[in-house]
C-alpha cells in the first residue's frame, strides 16, 4: 500500500486557550482530520490529496486581531505521522480507576482501561469536557441502565458507561468519520453490543433512556434539550457538556422548562459538565 502523505500545520497560538479549541473546530470544518495539542498550540494534519496551498485562507480566527497565531507548514509521510502521535498521545488518568490510552501503550492496572485509536480529533480524554464527563460516569451508578451517548465522537463515554454495567447503550454522532471510529472503538474495547448510529436528534423519536450523556456544544444542546427530555424515563439523569461556565445558567434554565432539575456541575478551565435529573 502506498504511504499516505500528510501536510502538517504547526500552529503557535496565544492565548493557548480558547484559541486552540476554536482553531481546531474551524480546521475540522475544512477537512483537517487530526490534531495534537501541545503547550504552544496545535499540530494539525490533512491528507495531501485534500489539501491546497490556500486552504487556511479565510479561516475566521486567523483574521481576528484578538488572537495571535503563527504557523509553519511541512509535508510528512504516514509513518512519521504515526510516530508523532505516539510521541504526543499520552495516556489520560481519570481518578484512580480509569485510564484512556492508545493500543501502543502498556495496559495499566485499573478497573476501567479504555483503548482508543489515536487518530481522531475529539474523545481521547485530553479535552476538559471529555475528562469531566468520564468523571461524572465514574461517580454515578450505571448498572443495568439504558444509556444514550449523543455526539459520541470516539465513543469513549459510551464505552465507560458499558464498562460500568450500562445496557443497552446507544452512541450517535452526526459525523461519518466519528461514526466509523466509534464503531471500531466499541469493538476494540469488547462492547460490540453498543449500537453506534450516524445522525442527530431526529433519530431519537420514540426512544427512552435512563441516562443521556451529551458532550456537544451550547447551541446544539439548547436546540436538542426538548428532544432529550422526551426520551428520558422518570428519575433519569442527563449529563451535558461542551459549553462554558457563563452559559451554565442559560442551559439550566432551558432544562428547567422541561422539568430537568440541576443537580451538580464540574468545572475545568472554564468548561462545564453539568448533571440534571428528570
Ligand atoms: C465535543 S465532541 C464530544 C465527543 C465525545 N463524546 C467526548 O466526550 O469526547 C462533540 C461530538 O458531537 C458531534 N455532533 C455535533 N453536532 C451533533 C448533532 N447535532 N448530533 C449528534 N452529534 C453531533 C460531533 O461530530 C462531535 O463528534
Amino acid at each position: 500500500m502506498a504511504n499516505i502523505i500528510y501536510i502538517e500545520y504547526a500552529f503557535t497560538v496565544f492565548p493557548v486557550q480558547p484559541t486552540s479549541d476554536i482553531l481546531i473546530a474551524e480546521l475540522g470544518e475544512i477537512g483537517f482530520e487530526s490534531f495534537v495539542e501541545n503547550e504552544n498550540g496545535v499540530l494539525a494534519y490533512i491528507q495531501k490529496t485534500d489539501w491546497q496551498e490556500s486552504i487556511v485562507d479565510g479561516i475566521a480566527i486567523l483574521e481576528n486581531e484578538n488572537f495571535k497565531i503563527e504557523y509553519k507548514v511541512k509535508e510528512i509521510e504516514q509513518e512519521n505521522w504515526n510516530a508523532t502521535w505516539e510521541e504526543n498521545f499520552k495516556p489520560i488518568q481519570v481518578g484512580d480507576a480509569c485510564v484512556v490510552r492508545a493500543p501502543f501503550h502498556d495496559a495499566p492496572k485499573v478497573d476501567y482501561d479504555i483503548v482508543i485509536e489515536p487518530k481522531m480529533s475529539f474523545g481521547t480524554g485530553h479535552h476538559e469536557t471529555t475528562f469531566m464527563m468520564l468523571k461524572h460516569i465514574l461517580e454515578n451508578d450505571f448498572t443495568g441502565k439504558s444509556v444514550l451517548d449523543m455526539g459520541s465522537g470516539t465513543g469513549v463515554l459510551a464505552i465507560l458507561a458499558a464498562m460500568k454495567g450500562a445496557a443497552p447503550v446507544e452512541a450517535i454522532d452526526i459525523d461519518n468519520w466519528c461514526y466509523l471510529n466509534a464503531k471500531e472503538n466499541v469493538e476494540r474495547n469488547g462492547f460490540p453490543n453498543i449500537k453506534v448510529l450516524e445522525g442527530d436528534a431526529s433519530l431519537l423519536r420514540g426512544k427512552k433512556f435512563d441516562v443521556i450523556i451529551a458532550n456537544i456544544n451550547r447551541n446544539i444542546l439548547v436546540a436538542d434539550i426538548p428532544i432529550y427530555a422526551k426520551c428520558l424515563n422518570a428519575g433519569a439523569s442527563l449529563f451535558l457538556s461542551g459549553f462554558y461556565l457563563e452559559d451554565l445558567d442559560m442551559i439550566t434554565s432551558k432544562c428547567g422548562e422541561y422539568s430537568l432539575k440541576f443537580e451538580k456541575n464540574l468545572e475545568k478551565n472554564n468548561w462545564v459538565a453539568a448533571k440534571y435529573v428528570f
